[in-house]
Order: C-alpha cells, then structure tokens, then sequence
C-alpha cells in the first residue's frame, strides 16, 4: 500500500441541541475571551442567541464580528482580525458557513503570528502559531470544520486559497438544529458541494488519495444522495438535517486530505467573477467536468454510483451516476446552465483563462484538462 497521511480535527462532538454545550467546551478548550467571526445573516435569523448564551452563563468575554459575507473578500479578513486584536482575543470560534468559518481560520492565525495574509497563501506556506480554533458549521457543505483550508476572494476576483494543517481547528461542534431553517436553495447548494468534495476526494490523482479519504468519501455520498432531497424539500426533517451535515464533515474530511480538482476549479472563476453562490457554481459545471472525465474514471463512478444512488445498485456505470447527478442538481431546484445566473457567452474565455490558474487543484483531476478543454466545458455548462 503507498504511503500516506492523514489529518483531521482531533476532536469533534456532534448532536441535536450540541449547541448549547458551546459554554463548557469553550470554556476547557478556548478560555475566557473569544473572538466570535459569523455573518450578519445568521445574527439576525437569531441562530446565534442559544450560543451567546451558553458562552455568557460560562463566564466568556465574547466579541462578535458579523461582517462576513459569501466569498469573503480579502478586507473582510482584514477587518476581522483587527477586530479580534483590538479586543485582545485569545481564541476563535467561527460559526457560521464555510465563509465565516474560513474567515475565523484566518482570524486564529493572522492574530496570533503576525503573518500578513498576502504571505500565506499557497499549499504549506502559513506558519503560525495560531489562537485555539472552535468551528461551528451552519451549512451542510463544505466540511470546512475539518480541513485545512480556507478561500478568500482577492481584489482581482479570485479565489485563492489557504492551505496549511495548522488551520485545521481544534475542535468542531456540529448541531444538525442550525440547519434546520436553511433556505431550500442554500441546502440544495451547499448539499451538492459536499457530494462534489466526495466524488472529486475518491477519484483525485494526488499522491496522499489513500484509502480513508476513499472510504468517508462513499460514506459520505451514502448520506447525503439518500438525503439531499428530504432536506432541500422537508427541510424540518432532522434525521434528513443530521445525516446531510454528517455526509458533509466526512466528505469534508476525505478532501482535506485527498483534494479536489476540476469541478472546483471551474466552479470558483464563477464565484469570483459573479457571486453565483460556491455549491451552485460547482452543481453549473458539475456534470459537465464528469462527462469530461469519465473515459478515465469508469471504474470510480461506477464504484461511487450506488453509494449516491440506491437505484443503481446493479446497473451502476460512470454514465448513469453523471447523469443520476445532472438529474439531482435540476431535482433539488438548481439552475442548470450558466446563462440562468446572468453570465454572458462572452465572459467564457475569461472564465476558462482564470480556471487555469487553480493549478493546485488543476493536478488532481484524473484527466489532464488544456485551455481548450476548459473553454469547451463551459460552453457545454453555458
Ligand atoms: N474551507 C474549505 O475547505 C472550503 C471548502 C469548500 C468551499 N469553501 C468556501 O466556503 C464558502 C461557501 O460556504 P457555504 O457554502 O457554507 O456558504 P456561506 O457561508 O457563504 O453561506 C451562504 C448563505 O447562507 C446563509 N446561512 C448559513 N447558514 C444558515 C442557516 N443555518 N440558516 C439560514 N441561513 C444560513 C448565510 O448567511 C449566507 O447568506 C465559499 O467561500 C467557498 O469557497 C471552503
Ligand atoms: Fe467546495
């Protein structure tokens, strides 16, 4: 078997009503003076009260930052870390999506070791140290409470990324009950992503894909294809909540570890360049990049089809789980091409010159993509 690492959140404690634990596990893991990093969305739904209010009966000081927004711009990560250190916060909590959790990654680390966010961008760059880290998803998507990465859109409109273990948090509280009044579309988005982080972790061409991430990948489309559509069309349903932000932190957890690559390359000149929401953009060139890559993936999304889809058991082939996909994006009520969200035919050669740019995700698509390639996969999406 060839080598490999694996790394992960060394804690997580998941649960219906978890959240009201927040005070005490704050208070043994994080100290008495937080920095709290969410997005004004969440303040005002009032999903922050229950945890406010466990931090306070445990004798916190919490300081809020809610100016985080979806594709968080550099100045947002600027501004909350200035916040943070004119506070003088000891440790973070980032509850939220995966904006503000990747917000709050920054914000542990930028405080804390001086580095300036222009130097930390890359693969290994960062080098800390960091405040202790608490994530708190609200979204069932990205997984980004286990990994070690964080996207921030730069004033050019991209997505850059950074990558290092040492901001994975320490800890991850996971309440299904968060999610439980996610707009349909945002759990049909962000529920997508995650399949996406499973599908692309299982089939990447990275030297560390090993058997773990391969393993939590089809345990991951296991729940979220069984779930996605209960959740997006019942969304009180906390079974079908549970098991979607479960599918979500393991496929979160097979990525980080096996990263992704075409689908999200693709997706993210999307986001950056016309704030088509991160799940959404990867569904729009989802089954697009899989069409693409299926003569070299026959085998894995044949493996991967009955995991997402009962009803393939038994007749699974790479082309029925693509289209099994491209049928569930239009199901749980995503737009299906390009030109339903406003991108004009003419921004397609800009969007495939900024794709090729995400080269650290580029290297792990199981078929070499060219310029050309790119160009014709967005006119396909468009
Ligand atoms: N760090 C990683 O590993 C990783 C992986 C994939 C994507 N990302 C990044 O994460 C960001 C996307 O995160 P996201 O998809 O979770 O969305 P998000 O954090 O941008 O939130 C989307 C919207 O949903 C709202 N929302 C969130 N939770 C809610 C709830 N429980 N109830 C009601 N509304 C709620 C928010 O207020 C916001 O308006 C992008 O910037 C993307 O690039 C990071
Ligand atoms: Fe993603």
């Amino acid at each position: 078997m060839t080598p490999f690492t694996f790394n992960t959140a060394p804690s997580f404690v998941f649960g219906s009503g978890s959240i009201a634990r927040i005070g005490e596990i704050a208070a043994q893991h994080l100290g008495p003076r937080i920095a709290l990093v969410t997005d004004a969305g969440l303040v005002k739904a009032g999903l922050l009260g229950k945890a406010l209010h466990a931090l306070e009966e445990a004798g916190i000081a919490v300081d809020v930052f809610d100016g985080v927004v979806a594709d968080p711009p550099e100045a947002v990560v600027l501004a909350a870390v200035e916040k943070a250190c004119a506070f003088d916060a000891r440790a973070v909590i980032g509850f939220g999506g995966g904006s503000s959790i990747d917000v709050a990654k920054l914000v542990a680390l930028l405080a804390r070791s001086g580095e300036t966010l222009a130097e930390i961008y890359g693969i290994g760059v960062a080098k800390g140290p960091r405040l202790p880290l608490l994530a708190v998803p609200t979204t069932a998507g990205t997984g980004s409470e286990v990994t070690p990465i964080s996207i921030v859109t730069t004033g050019a409109h991209e997505k850059k990324g950074v990558v290092s273990p040492l901001i994975i948090p320490d800890i991850a509280l996971l309440d299904p009950d968060l999610t439980l009044n996610l707009p349909p579309h945002v759990t049909a988005a962000t529920g997508i992503d995650a399949m996406v982080h499973a599908i692309e972790a299982y089939t990447s061409t990275s030297a560390n894909n090993n058997p773990v991430s391969k393993a939590l990948a089809k345990e991951a489309l296991h729940l979220l294809g069984r779930n996605i559509e209960r959740a997006v069309h019942h969304g009180q349903d906390g079974e079908a909540r549970a098991a979607m932000l479960l599918g979500s932190m393991l496929a979160g957890q097979a990525f980080a570890n096996s990263p992704v690559a075409a689908v999200h390359a693709l997706a993210y000149p999307i986001g950056g360049h016309f704030g088509v929401p991160h799940g959404l953009s990867n569904a729009l060139v989802l089954p697009h990049v899989l069409r693409f890559n299926a003569s070299a993936c026959e085998v894995a999304y044949a493996e991967l089809a009955p995991h997402a889809f009962p009803e393939l058991e038994g007749r699974a082939s790479a082309d029925a789980f693509v289209e099994a996909l491209a049928t569930l994006c239009t199901q749980v009520g995503l737009q299906p091409r390009l030109r339903d969200v406003g991108i004009p035919q003419d921004a397609l050669p800009l969007l495939a010159e900024d794709a090729m740019k995400q080269t650290r995700l580029l290297v792990n698509n199981p078929r070499p993509l060219s310029l050309n390639d790119v160009r014709a996969i967005y006119e396909a999406a468009w």
